[in-house]
């Protein structure tokens, strides 16, 4: 497979997974080829059909790596690089990893970005020495491991999703401009696989949604240079040949993958989506070959079902990580209640992508709610949660044949526990959103949950291999091959008291040894004993240690023979019992997802109760109108820090719901001196939004919000040198996309914009921006600055609204009250604030004199002069605003939109003719 894992994120210095470790290996036809041993034949003849790898190749209790791949793993794992043999008269590199600590060392080369085959011996060495004495033992690659594709406990984060993502893109048909987009996107741990639209601009958003771990995307994209900005956003991106995204054979791909005859049951896909699911089952049978995750099958996202936030206003409010990558300190992590991962991992889901649909919003509402009020119900649904296993891990492992006794035990447990769940919540009425749920848990045959619990023993063996996890009782057939075993193991211990007496030797032993298997030890003085008649013919010696001798006997051979057979045989009745269990779990496969899903979406409910009960959350009126109304609004991560401080959160409102007879929202400009919590309010008011809309209850006395279709919060930036970019550009680049993207409903957050440059070229921009803004965008907003000239533009822009943060001045100091109130800040305290911070005296006082000569030259004259000279925004021509210019006669160009304007009928146009019609009107518009 020539897929490559480029290593972006982390540490640039680690190498990308070798490449090219096999090109100089590849078995030679000359006479050099003689020279290889047939081992290290065999090792080059896997490395060369599994490049781009790191090869993991057994060797008995180890997994060994060579050449270049040892290099890279000894530097990547801390552990010691040796030599093993010549090869075309070259040192060998090697290093290894002893099998039972393999997850440990392979979690940390996918950390890296590696990926790794694991190359696994498929017979043991007597099968080899069978076909000759010189017989390698067959060795074949079984899991190809990639940051993606992931499903161990060992290797996952137990609360986060891991997501396989792949980006298709097809060229538009005739009469479509440019190219499609799509995303599939899967979680083969947990078997959840969805698909979507995108398109150049929104891609990097929806990526910032799912973050995925591994990004599938075919060569010529991977290379696409307005992209390659994105990817490097990404921890692990694997290009592709442009084979694997061949739409022409998608739907076969897919319809082989679920079995099915046509993909048409799954509902309508486009070109695009299809290319991108199939990229991902392609690939997850690369990886797995040929295992089959239980996957659910594609399900459709449409662009308009998710509050879109873009990676830059993820970033800044801390939803699910710190601007520094960190979980303390999130929304989440202040909003997380829930008892089990896959409750977490639901919640992150939720909070990365909240709803617009107000509907569906109010579902979820009603069920917090539900659990809000019943407070018995509440706390006995959390209890038993908390017994609750990850169902959908454990389910995935037994699919791809990577199980233990102990994933088939969480299956059972988790599906008993989900009995009892449902019964909690059906001794009520409860609303749609639990009582589905109920359904679920109750879908699975309950003979499973009970076969399980009957099969598996109490103490469970983490391995299959090892045997004894099968409870007795279970089986009568082994139950007796145990006892046979068992009964010959005291037989044996009957034996050594029965030798130790005829021979007088009271310190003989009977002992076993992988080498010698049973046998009999005597101390160096008593073994002449043992070797003289009549003893010489009962016992032979075998072996002479320091201080003692071993022996068999011929009864001792048949004795370990009969426990040898007996153990044996036990230990393959349990692995049949172990698949026939497997077996029965995975006809469940589908109803048992379903359970688990359902186990997460009630955590999350009576996670986000018991948040509600614990913080004074409220319900949020959610609807399709256009009001922002908070009342008593607090910020739910700094009101938690506080707390723990011992401080209390000042609460505040925020109306940005459209006056009167007006038909777009309001916009808050806030004024007021540094560190009096206008950043806190500003953010706060960004993630009510984003709890309410997730369906959660939100810190506040009250809130009415009509739906928000895209969040953007920009806090004037910090540097981003990764890309090459100033403080300044980064501030410049982000609020372009602001101002060419925020619509009438959405939300936009902006902190101190303008700040990165010289004071008036910043005030000009803020100026500028917070006009476009208001008159163009029409969007809801809150915008802080330490421009106090901007609040003077209250006056002319009708909607616009001056709010500032109260302060006591007390002897010359300044004391923070965070109270948001109507009006402007004068001054911005600023040298206080840095006399707080420990600035020297004589530079505070210095400042002062500064300040005092520089507001004497007066700063609001100019302010006055432009409202009064320049002619209002020059962008209300371009306006949807009822009072727009009339556009220019004389442009031919637009002639002809409007001419081909007045013929269409929106109405009556299905999708496809409407886009058209905008590549048309586009073309008209280029002239
Ligand atoms: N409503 C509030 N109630 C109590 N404390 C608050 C409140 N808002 C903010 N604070 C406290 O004030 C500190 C400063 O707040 P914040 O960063 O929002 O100020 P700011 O006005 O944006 O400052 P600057 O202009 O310097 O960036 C916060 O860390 C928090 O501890």
């Amino acid at each position: 497979m020539d897929a490559r894992v480029k290593e972006t994120r982390s540490d640039p210095a680690a190498p990308a997974a070798s490449t090219d470790a096999a090109a100089g290996l590849a078995p030679r036809t000359d006479g050099a080829a003689e020279r290889v041993t047939p081992m290290m034949a065999q090792f080059i003849e896997i490395k060369t059909a599994n490049p781009g790898s790191l090869l993991f190749y057994r060797m008995g209790d180890f997994y060994e790596l060579f050449f270049e791949d040892a290099e890279i793993a000894s530097r990547a794992l801390g552990i010691v690089l040796t030599k093993r043999g010549k090869h075309l008269g070259e040192d060998i590199p090697m290093c290894g990893v002893p099998v039972e600590r393999a997850e440990e060392y392979l979690n940390k080369l996918i950390a890296c970005g590696h990926r790794v085959s694991v190359c696994e011996q498929t017979e043991n060495p007597a099968e080899a020495k069978k076909r000759g004495p010189k017989s390698v033992v067959r060795r074949d690659v079984v899991r190809l491991v990639t940051p993606g594709t992931l499903t161990e406990d060992a290797l996952l984060d137990a609360r986060r999703d891991n997501a396989l993502a792949a980006v298709a893109r097809v060229r538009g048909s005739e009469g479509e401009d440019g190219y499609l987009y799509a995303l599939a996107w899967a979680d083969i741990s947990t078997g959840g696989f969805r698909v979507a639209e995108t398109d150049a601009v929104r891609l990097a958003a929806d990526l910032a949604r799912i973050e995925p771990a591994e990004l599938l995307l075919a060569d010529a994209v991977y290379e696409e240079p307005l992209l390659r900005p994105i990817w490097r956003t990404l921890p692990a991106v694997t290009p592709l040949p442009k084979e694997s995204f061949d739409g022409a054979s998608a739907e076969r791909r897919l319809a082989g993958f679920f079995q099915v005859a046509t993909v048409d049951a799954f509902g309508s896909f486009t070109r695009a989506e299809l290319a991108a699911a199939a990229a991902i089952v392609a690939y997850i049978e690369r990886t797995q070959l040929g295992a089959r995750p239980p996957l659910g099958r594609p399900q459709r996202e449409s662009a308009a079902d998710a509050m879109v936030i873009d990676p830059a206003t993820r970033t800044n409010l801390e939803i699910l990580r710190t601007t520094t990558g960190e979980r303390t300190g999130t929304l989440c992590a202040a909003v997380d209640r829930t008892v089990t991962a896959a409750g977490a991992r639901l919640l992150a889901r939720r909070l990365a992508e909240p709803l617009t649909d107000p509907v569906r919003i109010a579902a979820r509402l009603d069920g917090v709610e539900h659990l809000v009020e019943e407070s018995g119900l509440r706390t006995g649904l959390r209890e038993r949660l908390a017994g609750v296993p990850d169902l959908a891990r454990a389910l995935s492992r037994v699919a791809l044949a990577r199980s233990g006794p102990r994933d088939l035990a969480a299956i059972g447990r988790g599906l008993s526990e989900g009995g009892a769940i449902a019964e909690l919540i059906g001794a009520s009425p409860a609303p749609a959103e639990l009582a589905n749920a109920a359904r679920a848990l109750v879908g699975v045959d309950p003979a499973l949950a009970l076969t399980l619990g009957a099969a598996l023993a109490d103490e469970l063996p983490l391995n299959r291999r090892d045997g004894g996890f099968t409870r007795a009782g279970y089986s009568a057939e082994l139950d007796a091959t145990r006892a046979m075993r068992d009964e010959s193991r005291r037989v044996v211990a009957a034996l050594e008291r029965r030798y130790a007496e005829e021979t007088g030797v009271k310190s003989l032993k009977i002992r076993h040894n992988a080498v010698l298997g049973y046998f009999v030890e005597v101390s160096q003085q008593n073994a002449d004993k043992l070797r003289e008649p009549p003893f010489d013919a009962i016992f032979v010696h075998r072996q002479t240690m320091a201080g003692a001798m071993r022996f068999t006997s011929t009864e001792l051979a048949e004795l370990e023979a009969k426990i040898a057979s007996a153990g044996e045989r036990a230990l393959a009745l349990e692995q049949g019992i172990f698949d026939t269990l497997a077996a029965a779990v995975l006809v469940e496969a589908d109803a048992i997802r379903a359970c688990a899903e359902a186990l997460a979406v009630i955590d999350v409910a009576a996670g986000f109760a018991r948040l509600a009960v614990d913080e004074g959350h409220v319900r949020p009126e959610v609807d399709g109108g256009l009001d922002f109304s908070i009342t008593g609004g607090r910020h739910p991560v700094v009101e938690q820090a506080l707390r723990r401080d011992g401080g209390p959160f000042v609460a505040n409102d925020c109306e940005l719901s459209p006056p009167d007879n007006a038909r777009s929202g309001r916009i808050w400009l806030v004024t007021g001196p540094n560190m009096a919590g206008k950043s806190t309010f500003l953010r706060q008011n960004a993630l009510i939004a984003i709890l309410a809309q997730a369906g959660a209850f939100v810190p506040a006395r009250a809130a009415r919000i009509g739906v928000v279709d895209r969040l953007f919060s920009r806090v004037g930036a910090a540097d981003d040198l990764a890309r090459g970019r100033s403080t300044f550009m980064v501030e410049m680049v982000e609020t372009a996309a602001i101002l060419n993207q925020a619509t009438e409903r959405s939300l936009v957050i902006l902190d101190e914009i303008g700040r990165g440059t010289a004071t008036f070229d910043g005030l000009s921009i803020a100026w500028a921006s917070l006009e476009n803004l208001h008159e163009v965008n029409r969007c809801r907003g809150l915008f802080a600055t330490h421009f106090h000239e901007l609040t003077a533009l209250s006056q002319r822009l009708t909607r616009l609204v001056n709010a500032t943060v109260k302060v006591k001045e007390w002897e010359g100091d300044v004391i923070f009250l965070h109270e948001v109130v109507p009006g402007a800040a004068d001054r911005s305290y600023g040298i206080q604030v840095a006399k707080l911070a420990g600035l020297p005296p004589a530079v505070v006082a210095r400042a002062r004199a500064v300040l005092t000569e520089l507001e004497n030259a007066d700063r609001a004259a100019p302010t006055q002069r432009i409202l009064d000279d320049l002619p209002l925004f020059a962008a209300l021509n371009r306006a949807p605003a009822a009072d727009a210019a009339p556009a220019a006669k004389a442009d031919p160009a637009a002639q002809a939109v409007k001419t081909a304007l007045e013929g269409i009928d929106p109405d009556e146009m299905t999708p496809r003719e409407a886009l058209e019609a905008l590549y048309r009107l586009k073309a008209a518009a280029r002239g």
